[in-house]
């Protein structure tokens, strides 16, 4: 039977000077996308609920000069009962998913569309299921032929970080074949 776990009720709205990603321009695209996704695409189920948002970056900020309208991803996360791992806590998947979701959509707002090549994620404090945390992004600059890297973490309202992750993502290129799906 799955435990009792709190729903996140509000928890999920933006943070505070953030906006709903749909609401920016390339944003809108990737909300799309993210409806569809195994991390983000069941914004109602007892798993992971995820919602996205974004915030103009000054130009100080901006290391990522590539895009016309700089913007950062912030996501907040819930870890419901279908997340669990060790009893009553987030299983390391559902936290690796979210970081690595995260990344990648912040690397699209940065970029272009991207894939991950690379991931690593560090473990830092188990995360109660019911609790709804912030995943922080940020991008560096395109590399070489076209790769950028990311890092994320996730942090709790009281701000405990319960992980971090970073991440090399490949810019996708006309010589990628992401564009459909399926077998
Ligand atoms: C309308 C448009 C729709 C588009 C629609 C897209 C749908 C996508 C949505 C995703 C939204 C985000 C979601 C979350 C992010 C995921 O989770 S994405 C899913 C997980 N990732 C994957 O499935 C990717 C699987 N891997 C691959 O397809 C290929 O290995 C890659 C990553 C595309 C690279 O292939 P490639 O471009 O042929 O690679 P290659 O030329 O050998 O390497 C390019 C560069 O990357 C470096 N590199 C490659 N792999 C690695 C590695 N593992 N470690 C270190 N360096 C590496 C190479 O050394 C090289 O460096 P340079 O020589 O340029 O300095």
């Amino acid at each position: 039977m799955e435990a009792e776990v709190r729903e996140p009720g509000d928890a999920l709205a933006a943070p505070a000077g953030w906006r709903p990603l749909a609401t920016h321009p390339v944003g809108a695209i990737i909300a799309h996308y993210a409806e569809r996704s195994f991390v983000a695409g069941d914004p109602t189920g007892q798993g992971i609920r995820v919602r996205y948002a974004w915030r103009a970056m000054s130009p100080d900020e901006a290391c990522v000069v590539t895009a016309a309208e700089p913007a950062a991803l912030a996501a907040r996360a819930w870890f419901g009962a279908r997340a669990e791992g060790p009893p009553g806590h987030a299983h390391g998947g559902s936290m690796a998913a979210v970081l690595d979701e995260a990344m990648g959509l912040a690397v699209w707002l940065a970029h272009r569309a991207a894939v991950a090549a690379h991931l690593e994620t560090d473990f830092r404090r188990p995360i109660p299921l019911g609790t709804t945390v912030t995943a922080e992004t940020t991008v560096g600059p395109a590399e070489g032929t076209g790769k950028a890297r990311a890092t994320a973490r996730l942090v709790g309202d009281d701000g405990t970080v319960f992980a971090e992750g970073s991440a090399l993502f490949v810019l996708l290129g006309p010589r990628h074949t992401f564009a459909g799906g399926g077998a």
